[in-house]
């Protein structure tokens, strides 16, 4: 899945379609802090929903967190084979 969806952004890099929300993050104008932002935001959603014990909107916002992680990798052409293999590093 997180494959799927990384392909999915690199292709939107690629073809910058005039409607897609990916596209406008990749090459908004306020370039990586557009998606620092966006990160920020997510992170604290993720945090507020977990305090608030609401299970189904910790799912959500973990998806909104993951898929803007990924639009950031790809933003600095860092391949999720890269992390995978620092995961892999680690495990004991
Ligand atoms: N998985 C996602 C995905 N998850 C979250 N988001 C977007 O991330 C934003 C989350 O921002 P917020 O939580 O602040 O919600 P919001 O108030 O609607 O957002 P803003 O208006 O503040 O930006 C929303 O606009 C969501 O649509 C995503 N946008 C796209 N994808 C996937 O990315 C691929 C490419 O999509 P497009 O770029 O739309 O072509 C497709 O496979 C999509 O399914």
């Amino acid at each position: 899945m997180l494959e799927e969806l990384y392909e999915i952004i690199e292709d939107r890099k690629r073809n910058p379609v005039e409607d897609s929300y990916t596209a406008k993050l990749l090459y908004g104008e306020k370039g990586i802090n557009g998606i620092l932002e966006k990160l920020g935001e997510e992170m604290t959603e993720v945090i507020l929903a977990v305090k608030d014990g609401k299970r189904e909107e910790v799912v959500y916002e973990v998806a909104d967190l993951l898929y803007h992680l990924l639009v950031l990798l790809s933003k600095l052409e860092i391949r999720l084979e890269e992390v995978y293999d620092e995961l892999a590093r680690r495990r004991k």
